[in-house]
């Protein structure tokens, strides 16, 4: 069986909240919500794809501090896995892939429209968010 694609997100947390991106493209998940990030590329790993989509996604330089247990379905052959990142420099920006970048405290979390499959995942984050 081939590997699935693995898609890394990151729950970017600054301040005591919780960063959420809005989606531009493509047409079927536009307008909806979820945690920035990208496929890892081959001869990366998830942290070093993590980092790079971080910096060309919202032009900010931010570290992987620990790994949410858990891997979550995509669309078919992808999975996604997440990452609590830390800001390390830069204030993020929507410079690709979404239009709006929201802040999210812990009791606003469930205010935006996440993606259908970032749910479940979303829950994890907040799991280990509460924890810290
Ligand atoms: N980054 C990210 N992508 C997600 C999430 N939930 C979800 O279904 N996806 C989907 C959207 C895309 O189909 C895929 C990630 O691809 P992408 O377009 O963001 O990644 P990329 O920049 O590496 O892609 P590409 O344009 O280079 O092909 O996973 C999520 O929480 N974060």
């Amino acid at each position: 069986m081939t590997q699935p694609i693995v898609v890394v997100g990151a729950a970017l947390v600054d301040g005591g909240r919780l960063l959420a991106a809005r989606r531009s493209a493509p047409v079927e998940l536009a307008g909806r919500w979820e945690l920035p990030g990208g496929k890892v590329e081959p001869g990366e790993s998830p942290e070093q794809a993590l980092v790079r989509e971080l910096r060309e996604e919202l032009g900010v330089t931010a570290e992987p501090v620990e790994r949410v247990q858990g891997e979550w379905p995509l669309k078919p052959g992808h999975v996604l896995r997440i990452w609590v990142a830390r800001l390390l420099d830069g204030a993020p920006e929507p410079l690709e892939d979404h239009d709006e970048l929201r802040w999210l405290t812990l009791e606003e979390v469930w205010d935006v429209d996440w993606l259908d499959q970032d749910v479940a995942a979303v829950d994890a984050v907040l799991a280990v968010w509460k924890r810290r």
